[in-house]
């Protein structure tokens, strides 16, 4: 590990700030800086996952998102078959080489954060039990070796990661994914208020809708806790029907939307090229007097 990484790397800085126009109903906006970036909802990104299955590809899925123009950068470690890190894997993972690959990769990210993400199985992913979810993390949060790490606060060891991450100045991004329906808004704001207590610098949630309903559930439920949230949220509201929530979900607090070049690592992300417009354009829509 080069230590010059380790010291490079952007501390969080949560604030809250006053917003303009855009959120109507609300007068402060929490923010992260991370590297060159301020992540809030008044300034949101766009967080591009890639999904590697060998180690001699991650570089060039990443340098492709960078390349689209990603603001953020999310490796989906879990879709690595090369390393042993899915749960079918017999050997353990090779964390140094892990570690490695991620050290790597700053040469062709440059200023882009990279979000290390392992997504276990219970949240929708291909990912390890929760030991080895957490032996990965850790490894990672030790060397420093990632600008933020994605955390899903209920695995069994999630609070200890977060200790540690505070240590090390690591941002958690927590999680909780539903991929079979949409908690009511109470539930929700619960779910984002208990991540921001355990520690994450951004708190996450990403659920199923049913109907339209349920999308507006969603935003709702953001739109309430980004009221009083000390840290930004990220929020969507999966598949076709909740696309509107990554379109405009920044408008009711949202942070970053999660956008695609090539693979979808979700149902519902829209290609990077069309959501920088969509997003565009509904940001200059609503600022309109
Ligand atoms: O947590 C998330 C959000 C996500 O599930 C989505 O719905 O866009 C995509 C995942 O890659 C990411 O880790």
């Amino acid at each position: 590990m080069n230590p010059e990484f380790v010291c490079s790397i952007a501390r969080p800085v949560s604030t809250r700030t006053p917003v303009g126009p855009v959120r109507g109903g609300n007068d402060v906006d929490a923010a992260l800086a991370v590297r060159d970036l301020t992540l809030s909802a008044r300034n949101p990104a766009i967080i591009v996952p890639v999904m590697p299955q060998h180690r001699s590809d991650v570089a060039g899925e990443c340098a492709a998102a960078v390349a689209v123009g990603a603001q953020v950068v999310e490796w989906r470690v879990d879709a690595l078959q090369d390393l042993d890190a899915t749960t079918g894997g017999p050997a353990e993972p090779d964390l140094d080489l892990l570690v490695d690959t991620a050290d790597e990769l700053r040469s062709v990210l440059g200023e882009v954060p990279l979000l290390f993400t392992v997504r276990t199985t219970a949240e929708g992913g291909h990912g390890p039990s929760d030991q080895r979810y957490v032996r990965l993390l850790e490894a990672v949060i030790r060397a420093g070796a990632a600008d933020l790490v994605d955390v899903e606060y209920r695995r069994d060891g999630a609070a200890d990661l977060f200790e540690l991450a505070g240590r090390h100045g690591v941002p958690v991004v927590a999680s909780y994914h539903d991929f079979s329906g949409t908690p009511s808004a109470e539930e929700i704001e619960g779910i984002l208020a208990a991540q921001e207590a355990m520690g994450a610098a951004i708190a996450k949630v990403a659920v199923m809708p049913r109907n339209q309903a349920d999308v507006a559930t969603l935003l709702l439920a953001t739109a309430r806790r980004a009221e009083s949230a000390a840290v930004p949220l990220i929020t969507m509201s999966m598949a076709g029907t909740g696309a509107i929530s990554r379109m405009a979900g920044h408008l009711f607090g949202s942070c970053g939307s999660f956008g695609t070049v090539g693979q979808a690592s979700a149902p519902g992300q829209i290609p990077v090229a069309d959501l920088t417009e969509l997003m565009e354009r509904v940001t200059a829509a609503s600022r309109q007097s």
